[in-house]
């Protein structure tokens, strides 16, 4: 890698926004020529203008209750009951619970301030709509954030975390969680502030926020479409908190109206995007077989 592929990302003319939400060929052009290059850029990034001291991204950021249980019921599955505990269900299959530690949280929005200002092309989330402060986590996406440090994080969140406790949850996924997915969304009054009703492309979503204590916004609550009577159930985020739910549960964030928000928002499906059939029979499942990682290779299917 010779030392100057950071100042040659930098350098790069990034497509416009209207050609990225008209998915121009240019684009996709733009990303595939310059993989290797950006690549790079962010490990010189890293290397080179990350304190590692500072920052350094591991699980001592999440939640100290939820660490040491999934951590014994990796030891020993027969122990899960101890990470469902931790698990409150708010909505019908709608799960809450305390991911990162709020007081630790600072280390983690630190660093994405400092990706956010790294001046290396990325490519913003433009599922439902544009996120314009967002960025793209997974490998499988172009314009994603390759910074080694935050690539593991992002790894140990889902592989770690997020797939044994979707299994525990919901266990018709097993087989359709092998494939991982992820971006982050920042909401405000003035840019993005809201997204309509919809279901995700996922087999389960994991819906975390990042604010920390005491960046306090209004608004900007999930509302969950219960389809079995209607209803529809409102629910907030607090600094570090996670909602987790099937991705076919129809959900909607309502408008942010003062302050702002950052999530993290992880998916997890099967095989080139395989969702479980709707209704899907929900089989008994041994623990042992859902504190494991599949040995899947990630196939490169983005859904957007
Ligand atoms: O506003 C949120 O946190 C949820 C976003 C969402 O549902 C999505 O990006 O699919
Ligand atoms: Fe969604």
């Amino acid at each position: 890698m010779s030392t100057n592929q950071l100042q040659l990302a930098r350098a790069l003319d990034l497509p416009s926004r209207t050609a990225m939400l008209n998915r121009e060929h240019s684009v996709q052009q733009f990303w595939y020529n310059n993989d290797d290059l950006i690549t790079d850029a962010w490990k010189e990034w890293e290397a080179s203008e990350i304190d590692a001291s500072t920052f350094t991204l591991d699980d001592s950021l999440l939640d100290k209750n939820l660490r040491e249980a999934v951590q014994q019921a990796w030891e020993d599955p027969s122990k899960e009951h101890l990470v469902k505990a931790l698990l409150e269900e708010v909505a019908p299959d709608v799960f809450q619970f305390q991911f990162f530690n709020p007081e630790r949280l600072a280390v983690l929005r630190g660093y994405l301030e400092q990706v956010w200002n790294s001046n290396i092309p990325m490519r913003p989330p433009y599922g439902i709509v544009l996120n314009r402060r967002g960025a793209m986590l997974d490998k499988r996406s172009e314009g994603y954030l390759a910074a080694p440090s935050f690539q593991a994080f992002y790894n140990e969140m889902l592989n770690t975390y997020m797939r044994p406790i979707s299994r525990l949850l919901f266990p018709e996924i097993m087989g359709y969680d092998t494939q991982t997915f992820g971006f982050s969304i920042y909401y405000d009054p003035s840019t993005d502030a809201s997204i309509r009703p919809h279901t995700d492309a996922s087999a389960v979503t994991l819906n975390i926020n990042l604010n920390l204590p005491g960046e306090e916004f209004t608004g900007s609550e999930l509302d969950f479409y219960d389809q079995a009577n209607g209803k529809v159930i409102q629910l907030g985020f607090k600094a570090g908190t996670a909602m987790i739910h099937r991705g076919n549960v129809p959900h909607a964030a309502k408008p942010i109206t003062s302050g702002d928000r950052t999530n993290f928002v992880l998916w997890l499906f099967g095989d080139r995007g395989r969702l479980p059939a709707q209704g899907a029979q929900r089989p008994e499942i041994e623990a042992k077989e859902r504190w494991t990682t599949p040995v899947t290779t990630p196939d490169g299917y983005a859904p957007f």
